[in-house]
């Protein structure tokens, strides 16, 4: 088992990486009116949660959201306090995320708000919950004219990464993943960029090992990050690589037509190239970041139909922009990002052009 700590003073928590659950997860529960979130592919192990739980809470019930992004939404938020509600839970409830980033967000999204903010534990279940979304307290859910517009910093008290869970995920999922864990090599980890380039099969084979080594060095980047800057005023932005673009896909497609990260992976080389087009990024770092891209099964390109026009209205929305300017994160060299607030627009539309037109 490994631990990690996110240093946060009194919102402070830990982080437990391994293969089964820590019985500390019993403590964290034990006499309490408990409400598991999670989705119907997680069923079996939702039932193993169960056992594992025993008679520890002092109630357990469980509330299915919808499969897919498109879940992410007021709508459903308002079912979940609705459920919270009927449960009887009170401030000293606690809430568990028992799935994916959608779960996880929306949970403690719910958990931040309901009677103003109550505990809560996230169970990553996908690669991309476990390395990412899980940790850091970015709780919210999406509105259809942009993604994860209604939110709230609110950090869990705990993160449990049971490995098993990954046994059961999807292909395309675990690419998903992937896409935010070659993003931490990029934004601060030139070793471990080259590590990835090394084991990208096995980590799709999912090997628990490589997994395991990938899971805890992603997370120690943003526990580090998330620490210097709990609510974005800094190097958390950092965190944001490619996602001023990918997030711009997936509004422009429809929730859950481009999974996360997917877009953030097509978002990734938009930035490179723009990178790439100011001298920040050598030609041979811009090819190794599409080779590794293609070695995760992940798009070398934005979606078809979508001209570079298109995203530039979306991409205003992001929430980096300041007195009206978009920020955008861009790497420099591999390991290190910045952000910078003078990208112009004919900049922008020749990075997804230069994307969109690449042959690799
Ligand atoms: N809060 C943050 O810091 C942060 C960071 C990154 C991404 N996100 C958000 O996370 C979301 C994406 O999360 P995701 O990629 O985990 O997608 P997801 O939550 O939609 O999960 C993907 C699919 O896999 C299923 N699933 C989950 N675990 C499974 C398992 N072990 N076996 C089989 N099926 C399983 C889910 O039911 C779902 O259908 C996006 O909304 C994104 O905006 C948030
Ligand atoms: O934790 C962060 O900070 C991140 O930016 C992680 C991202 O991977 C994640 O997708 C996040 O939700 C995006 O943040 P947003 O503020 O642009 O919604
Ligand atoms: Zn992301």
């Amino acid at each position: 088992m490994k631990r990690l700590d996110v240093g946060l003073g009194e919102r402070s928590y830990s982080i437990l990486i391994g293969l089964g659950l820590h019985p500390s997860l019993k403590d964290q529960v034990q006499g309490r009116s408990v409400v598991v979130v999670s989705q119907a592919p997680l069923a079996g192990h939702l039932q193993t949660l169960k056992s594992f739980l025993g008679d520890a809470p002092k109630s357990l019930t469980c509330f299915e959201l919808p499969n897919g992004e498109g879940a992410k939404n007021l709508g459903e938020l308002e079912r979940l306090i609705g459920c919270l509600i009927e449960a009887g839970l009170g401030r000293d409830g606690m809430l568990i995320a028992l799935g994916g980033g959608v779960v996880g967000d929306i949970t403690g999204f719910a958990a931040a708000c309901y009677q103003r903010g109550m505990d809560f534990i996230q169970l990553p279940t996908t690669l991309l919950s476990q390395v990412d979304s899980a940790v850091g307290g970015k709780t919210a859910v999406n509105h259809p004219l942009g993604k994860n517009l209604i939110g709230a910093f609110h950090q869990p008290q705990a993160v449990h990464v049971d490995l098993h869970w990954l046994d059961t995920l999807p292909d395309n999922e675990m690419s998903a993943g992937l896409a935010e864990v070659i993003k931490y090599g990029v934004i601060a980890d030139a070793d471990f960029f080259q590590w990835l380039e090394a084991n990208m099969a096995g980590l799709r084979a999912k090997d628990k090992t490589l997994l395991s080594h990938a899971i805890a060095t992603s997370l120690a980047i943003k526990a580090d990050i998330v620490a210097q800057d709990e609510r974005e005023q800094g190097v958390r932005a950092h965190l944001n690589l490619g996602h001023t673009f990918g997030h711009a896909i997936e509004a422009n497609q429809g929730y859950g037509n481009w999974l996360h990260g997917e877009a953030v992976g097509a978002g990734m080389l938009m930035a490179a190239e723009l990178a790439k087009s100011r001298g920040m990024l050598d030609d041979e770092q811009l090819m190794r970041l599409y080779r590794l891209n293609k070695a995760a099964g992940l798009p070398l390109k934005g979606p078809a139909q979508m001209t570079p026009e298109q995203y530039l209205p979306l991409m205003m929305r992001d929430k980096k922009v300041l007195a009206g300017k978009l920020r955008l994160v861009l790497p420099k060299g591999l390991g290190q990002a910045v952000v910078v607030s003078d990208a112009t627009e004919a900049e922008i539309l020749a990075a997804i052009a230069a994307v969109q037109t690449a042959n690799h």
